[in-house]
């Protein structure tokens, strides 16, 4: 679990996160919605530790990580996966070698033992035998499966995705969507997902933490979200004509 209390963080006068607290569950997927600007990425990196807070702590099944020295920090960074928007695979290596780039740089494990492992991890995100082919050789629903692989590699305890269905087509998105949900209950991840995409805050939204204006404006699952008489989530959630539609179905 992660959790996040009274968080603020500011650049000049600009107050982009106010008073911001929030639980995030191992086992669930929890997601970070709300408008542009509305602060969700600098949540996300006032977590992992690339940005400071102002205000609050961040802690990790109980572990204080705020406060922590320089050390400890990259103990837990060790038990963390990220899957970068736009992937951010290593245009010049192999799939292979990027998915073992994790393991290369933080485990004394032979070639061997990494070879299993990714392979093992290539498995899992239905990838098997694509080890010797180049980023620029992948679609763009194959490069996330590659980023999943690879953000799962070191077997994390915490997983973050930033963004995980920009530039797919509704079709893929639905698989990596799937994908990370499966991950997450399988291997007891606490999972936290940045998104806009209106289907996953339906499709896999077991806690959803709505942003507006670098407040924490409502919280709460896919099954309440179509219920609550919140107008700035509303219109963020059903601004559309046909979210609009499909709410009283939901
Ligand atoms: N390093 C920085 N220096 C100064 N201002 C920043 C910095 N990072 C973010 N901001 C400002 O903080 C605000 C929130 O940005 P943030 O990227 O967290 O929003 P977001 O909700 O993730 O937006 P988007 O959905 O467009 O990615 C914006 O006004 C942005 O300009």
């Amino acid at each position: 679990m992660i959790e996040v209390k009274d968080i603020d963080k500011s650049f000049g006068d600009n107050d982009v996160l106010m008073g911001i607290s929030a639980k995030f569950e191992a086992g669930v997927t929890n997601l970070i919605i709300g408008a542009s600007g509305s602060g969700k990425s600098t949540l996300l990196k006032c977590m992992v530790g690339l940005q400071k807070p102002d205000n609050g702590l961040v802690s990790y099944d109980e572990r204080e990580f705020t406060t922590m020295d320089y050390g400890e920090r990259i103990d837990i960074r060790k038990e963390i996966g990220m899957l970068f928007q736009g992937s951010a695979l290593f245009d010049s290596m192999t799939v292979e070698e990027n998915i073992m780039f994790p393991l290369n740089m933080f485990t004394e494990q032979s070639k061997e033992e990494k070879l299993e492992r990714v392979n093992f991890c290539l498995k899992r995100v239905n990838l098997e035998n694509t080890n010797k082919l180049f980023p620029a050789e992948l679609s763009g629903g194959m490069m996330k499966r590659v980023g999943i692989a690879r953000a799962i590699s070191m077997n994390p305890k915490y997983l973050f995705c930033d963004e995980p269905n920009s530039g797919l087509d509704p079709k893929t998105s639905i698989v990596i969507d799937e994908l990370i949900k499966e991950i997450t209950e399988e291997y007891k991840t606490t999972t936290i997902v940045v998104t806009h995409d209106m289907n996953s805050v339906m499709g896999i939204g077991d806690y959803i933490l709505f942003l507006h204006e670098g407040k924490k404006f409502w919280e709460g699952s896919n099954k309440e979200i179509a219920h609550t008489d919140i107008k700035e989530l509303n219109d963020f959630v059903f601004a559309s004509r046909f979210m609009k539609a499909a709410k009283d179905k939901f």
